[in-house]
């Protein structure tokens, strides 16, 4: 278990952090969703021992979090961190190296890695031969090196293919399957979505709300229906809850949705209308977002 308290940091006069508590379960895929400057960066460096200079604690498994931890930490950062004039052979080694596998072991963990990431053809190329998604496949690569159990992943997928990304999901499901823990930071809501069972929103240095992703979106998310039939009117829609247009129909927020779609399906019969559809619409991540912070993800 992860366990993050009263972490606070300053850059100058800017508050990158306020009093972030957080406590990441071991095995879980956390994910850490806020807009573009809300501090994720920051709090993930803090994590890897890259930022050293912040208020608060991070324990693992209630052993401060120091230096001496990071060879259980695979931090991938949100640039990419290679050398391009070698090849992925080589940037894997220099990786290696660096947390101290040497000799046969280097050359065996290099392999089982080039296969993970799916580089094992190109592994003798130079990296600024390599796709982006290659080179992020790279990236995350040299951050298995040394097995590590906790994968800190900023924003991963940023500009890259869809078959890379599905590359990497694959490859988060196999971290997941593996006992490691995850921390997933991202503004792509529907990807925290799709990978993530824990989810902390942070706005503005705050983490606003935390949780498992099921019970946050039943807490938050207001359930919708989708109506659309050609003599319907927002009047009526009005009658059964919040609506708004949307795509030639109405999207009707309401807390008994089952209830309410008896009910308009009753009404249309009764008035001889028409429905060409009525459907439930799963709420989602963004809406609860919303909810906290009266502002999209990506405005
Ligand atoms: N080295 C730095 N010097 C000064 N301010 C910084 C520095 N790094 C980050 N900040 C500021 O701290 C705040 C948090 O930035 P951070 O990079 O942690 O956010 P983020 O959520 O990771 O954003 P993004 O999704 O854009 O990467 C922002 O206001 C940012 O401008």
């Amino acid at each position: 278990m992860l366990t993050i308290t009263n972490m606070e940091k300053h850059y100058g006069k800017i508050a990158a952090l306020k009093e972030v508590s957080l406590t990441i379960p071991s095995g879980s895929c956390y994910g850490l969703v806020g807009p573009n400057g809300a501090g994720k960066s920051t709090l993930i460096k803090i994590l890897a021992s890259i930022i050293h200079d912040y208020k608060g604690e991070a324990l693992i498994n209630e052993i401060l979090l120091n230096h001496d931890l990071k060879e259980k930490i695979g931090y991938i950062p949100q640039d990419i961190c290679l050398e391009e004039d070698i090849s992925a052979i080589g940037n894997l080694h220099f990786f290696g190296k660096l947390y101290g596998i040497k000799g046969k072991q280097l050359l065996k963990r290099t392999q089982e890695v080039l296969r993970l990431v799916g580089l094992s053809e190109r592994s003798k190329d130079k990296v600024n031969t390599f796709s982006g998604g290659m080179k992020r496949r790279l990236n995350i690569g040299c951050a298995l090196m040394h097995q590590p159990d906790l994968i800190i992943m900023d924003e991963p997928t940023v500009g890259i293919d869809p078959q890379s990304r599905r590359y990497i999901f694959q490859m988060i499901e196999d971290f997941k399957n593996a006992g490691c823990t995850i921390i997933y930071a991202s503004h792509y809501m529907e990807e925290v979505e799709e990978l993530c069972d824990h989810v902390a929103f942070i706005d503005k240095g705050e983490i606003v709300e935390n949780g498992s992703v099921a019970e946050l979106l039943q807490k938050y998310a207001i359930p919708s229906i989708y109506i659309k039939g050609s003599n319907i009117t927002l009047e009526v829609v009005e009658k059964y809850g919040t609506a708004s247009t949307k795509k030639g129909g109405y999207l009707l927020q309401t807390n008994e949705p089952l209830q309410v779609m008896e009910n308009i399906i009753l009404y249309c019969r009764e008035n001889n209308i028409e429905l060409e559809r009525l459907e439930l619409v799963q709420p989602r991540l963004e809406d609860v977002f919303f909810t906290l912070t009266g502002s999209k993800l990506r405005d």
